[in-house]
């Protein structure tokens, strides 16, 4: 039967002409996809473009050269908007301009969504959240959780933000004290240290959970979440489908343990939820709790169970590395420029004058000179006058300035949900530490940007810590 098939096709086909079709095909279709779609008929074609290479485009510089360092290249040399070239004959645009940076993440956002492999490698293990979801359900999501982010329901949040700092100032003091040094510092990994700091906090601020991680770093609930927000033992496939295929075991056990963890709070929760006479007057003041409470304004419906579970998961994705990252890169400016450091320790200590004083968000807001310090540290864009040079003051009289010249948290429909929450963090810790700590960079050590999902320094942060001047 087979063999009869077979002879009729062979009969039918003839294969060297389907061959030479099949090879012309190709050659056509390789010499419009490298060539002259790029170079003739791509709608964008006429903006300025960097040196046409058909096969790399520019990805070799780009994975050659430092993170961040060929894109600013290309913004100077080519103009705030313009083109280059992916693999194969791909094109990308490079956008540095504040009016179509409003007009791709507000105006026509909906021209412009992410694509939805970055939607899910962004979401790998909360993909009901935020970070995971677009469309409808993520409007849906915006308009019952942006009234919980409020200032008003942050505020208290600032108590526990110095209190974690505080553990870690007790840990580097225990260093310094117990250093051999005569001069008085001591090296730390102070971005690893950093890392726990805001793994503590977030947890403790997102539902309430003490992973303790600076006191007990080896703690085995720490570790599994430390290297579950890393990715760490995720296959490819994990990453991007945000499936457990290929999955290593550990991975897979430290994804339990951790949905364990968060699922035992939310069912804690719930039960005082129906039984409010066995509520003290603790109230939990975390995120979970503005969670599961918030509610949409018009229907009064409130999230699904296993969406709350994944918006406190996405707050530990999105809320942890950010901060720490931040933050380091801030004690290298500080370290680069004593002069900043110290203008910086005295305005702290103008409004918070004791070591004691409770640290609160109103506090914060006395001290302008902190947020500046805080918001040139997270900008990147080249769009400011002398844009390589480290100046916080450049911040004063910002309410002038165009918003889309300084976009750490992106704008629109996709902006940080925990902008606020960030920058009350990154100014109480850093306020608490540099009244504790002087900053000195480690001699002889140069840091690169490098890119993971955040751009971090390379290599991990160390810093000569000693005590701060009186
Ligand atoms: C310095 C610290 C932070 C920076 C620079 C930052 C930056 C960003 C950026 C750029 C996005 C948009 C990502 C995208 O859609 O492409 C984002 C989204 C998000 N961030 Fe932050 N973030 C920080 C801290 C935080 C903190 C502390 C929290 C939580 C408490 C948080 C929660 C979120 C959430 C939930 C989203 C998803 C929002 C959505 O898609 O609707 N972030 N963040």
């Amino acid at each position: 039967m087979l063999q009869h098939l077979y002879r009729q096709l062979n009969a039918a086909v003839d294969w060297s002409t389907l061959l030479v079709g099949l090879c012309t095909w190709l050659v056509v279709f390789l010499t419009y996809k490298l060539f002259l779609r790029p170079l003739y008929f791509s709608p964008l074609r006429a903006m300025p473009s960097p040196k046409f290479n058909p096969i790399v485009g520019q990805m070799w510089e780009i994975i050659r050269d430092e993170a961040v360092v060929p894109t600013l290249r290309r913004a100077r040399k080519l103009g705030p908007v313009s083109r280059y070239f992916f693999l194969f004959g791909g094109e990308r645009v490079l956008v540095a301009e504040p009016d179509a940076m409003k007009h791709i993440l507000v105006t026509n956002h909906a021209n412009y969504v992410r694509p939805p492999f970055m939607t899910r490698a962004f979401a790998t293990f909360a993909e009901k959240g935020l970070l995971g979801v677009s469309g409808s359900e993520h409007a849906m999501q915006r308009k019952i959780l942006n009234p919980a982010f409020k200032r008003e329901n942050l505020k208290g949040m600032v108590k526990t933000f110095q209190e974690w700092t505080e553990v870690l100032v007790q840990y580097w003091n225990d260093k310094l004290e117990g250093t051999t040094t005569t001069d008085g510092f001591v090296e730390l990994p102070v971005q690893e240290d950093l890392g726990r700091l805001t793994l503590d906090i977030i947890g403790k601020c997102a539902f309430s959970y003490e992973f303790n991680s600076i006191r007990e770093p080896d703690n085995l609930v720490t570790q599994s979440v430390t290297k579950l927000l890393r990715g760490q033992g995720a296959s490819l496939t994990t990453l991007i489908s945000g499936s457990r295929i290929l999955a290593s075991k550990e991975y897979i056990k430290r994804r339990a343990l951790c949905d364990k963890i968060v699922d035992d709070v939310i069912a804690e929760r719930k039960r005082l939820q129906e039984n409010p006479e066995q509520i003290d007057d603790n109230v939990p003041n975390d995120l979970l709790n503005l969670v599961m409470s918030a509610r949409d304004r018009d229907t009064g419906e409130g999230l699904p169970e296993e969406v709350v579970r994944h918006e406190v998961m996405t707050f530990m994705v999105a809320g942890q590395e950010t901060t720490s990252t931040g933050l380091s890169w801030l004690l290298l400016e500080l370290s680069r420029h004593p002069d900043v450091q110290d203008r910086l320790r005295s305005e702290v200590r103008a409004v918070l004058p004791g070591d004691d004083t409770p640290v609160t968000w109103e506090l914060l807001d006395q001290i302008p000179y902190l947020m500046w310090v805080v918001k040139e540290t997270l900008r990147l864009s080249q769009y400011w006058e002398d844009p390589d040079t480290f100046k916080p003051e450049r911040f004063a009289g910002d309410s002038n300035r165009n918003p889309y010249t300084f976009l750490p948290f992106i704008a629109g429909p996709r902006t940080c949900i925990g902008s606020k929450f960030a920058l009350a963090e990154m100014r109480a810790v850093t306020a608490v530490l540099v009244q504790h700590f002087q900053f000195d960079p480690v001699p002889g050590v140069k840091y690169k940007n490098t890119q993971r999902v955040t751009l971090r320094p390379d290599p991990m942060l160390c810093l000569r810590v000693s005590k701060a001047p009186a």
